[in-house]
């Protein structure tokens, strides 16, 4: 029997929601992760110091009996965000980071930015404190195919913002390309990604090939095998540019499976066993920690986790719930397609 000890991890990009789908989700990260960056495209958005207040009172109030969780908040960039606002919420501590989405570019995204000059004294003055940009890194244009939305936007948004305001600190959230896991990598210390657990494991066949898997499709999409090779080259590597961001993003199944289905893998259930698979299938099982613990509190200026986790291999696989059965409707957990036998133990 195999076994690893590593530092509790942490969760730099995740969806909770609120109401009965928080209720019924939030037990699946907090089992597993110290802390989580919480996403705030809520309807309507966290956008104030004083909506992400209450919204990290309401996850604390949700939280299962006995949960050793620390949400850290994150405020929605709209053109009407106050720079003062938000240099406030980050020197009480309340807020760890701010979001930018480009206007449409994914699920809640419409009071998201169209205009970069509107938001510009208030990445002035994030780059002044050093508070973190968290991007959703897709442009829009209706020109530019879904497939390289995120090459193009690298090119034609993150890096003319970075040589305009190269003090301000960025995490590319989500990366799904070879381009954004090597601009990642050349950035420097004001630079960072996220990878998710889902992204290390499919490509766009997963999601197309023998019938459309609604459950696959998530935003920025899954792309070619050649970009997921990289991404797993790139969270493998133990490299500090890189850490966790699972991107857990709850739908219920009628709306996933649906004409129009929302996009969004729901993995918090079993990301950590899921990871240790993939890891240890690229010889890579001892830098696990570094991209779940280490490297994420070390961009975002805070300590690692001292309390650990222990995960077991097992001989036989392991068994997940297909389904997390919330008040709002059921949540399908992500499938790997393989069996998975490793299990967080204690
Ligand atoms: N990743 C997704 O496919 N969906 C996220 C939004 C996001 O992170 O872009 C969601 O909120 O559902
Ligand atoms: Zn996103
Ligand atoms: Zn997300």
């Amino acid at each position: 029997m195999q076994q690893i000890t590593l530092r509790r991890p942490d969760d730099w990009h995740l969806h909770l929601r609120d109401g009965a789908m928080l209720k019924g989700v939030l037990p699946e990260t907090t089992r597993h992760f110290a802390r989580a960056i919480i996403m705030p495209n809520l309807v309507p958005p966290v956008v104030t110091s004083a909506d992400a207040s209450a919204y990290r009172d309401r996850i604390l109030a949700a939280l299962p009996d006995g949960a050793q969780f620390e949400p850290l908040m994150t405020l929605y960039l709209t053109e009407g965000t106050d720079a003062a606002d938000v240099a406030a919420a980050a020197a009480s501590g309340l807020v760890k980071a701010v979001k930018l989405y480009p206007a449409g570019a994914t699920t809640n995204s419409h009071s998201g930015v169209r205009d970069f000059d509107k938001v510009m004294p208030v990445l002035e003055k994030m780059a002044e404190i050093g508070l973190p940009l968290c991007m959703h890194g897709e442009v829009v244009t209706a020109e530019v195919d879904i497939f390289d939305r995120e090459a193009v936007f690298i090119d034609t948004v993150l890096d003319p913002l970075r040589r305009r305001l190269p003090d301000l600190r960025v995490v590319m959230e989500h990366i799904t390309t070879k381009q954004g896991a090597d601009y990642a990598a050349e950035g420097g210390a004001n630079l960072a990604a996220t990878i998710t657990t889902h992204h290390l494991i499919i490509n766009r066949n997963h999601i197309l090939v023998g019938g459309i898997k609604p459950h696959y499709y998530c935003l920025p999409v899954a792309k070619r095998e050649e970009h997921r090779l990289a991404l797993r080259k790139a969270a493998t590597s133990g490299k500090a540019c890189y850490f966790l961001g699972t991107d857990s993003a709850p739908h219920v199944d009628a709306l996933k499976e649906h004409a129009c289905g929302c996009a969004g893998c729901f993995t918090a259930t079993n990301t950590m066993p899921l990871l240790a698979h993939v890891f240890e299938e690229d010889g890579a099982l001892e830098r696990l920690e570094a991209f779940t613990s280490l490297n994420g509190p070390a961009f975002y200026r805070l300590p690692a986790n001292d309390a650990q986790i222990r995960m077991v291999k097992h001989e036989v696989p392991q068994s997940f719930p297909a389904k997390i059965l919330t008040e709002a409707g059921p949540v399908t957990v992500f499938d790997p397609g393989f069996p998975v036998h490793w299990q967080v133990e204690s």
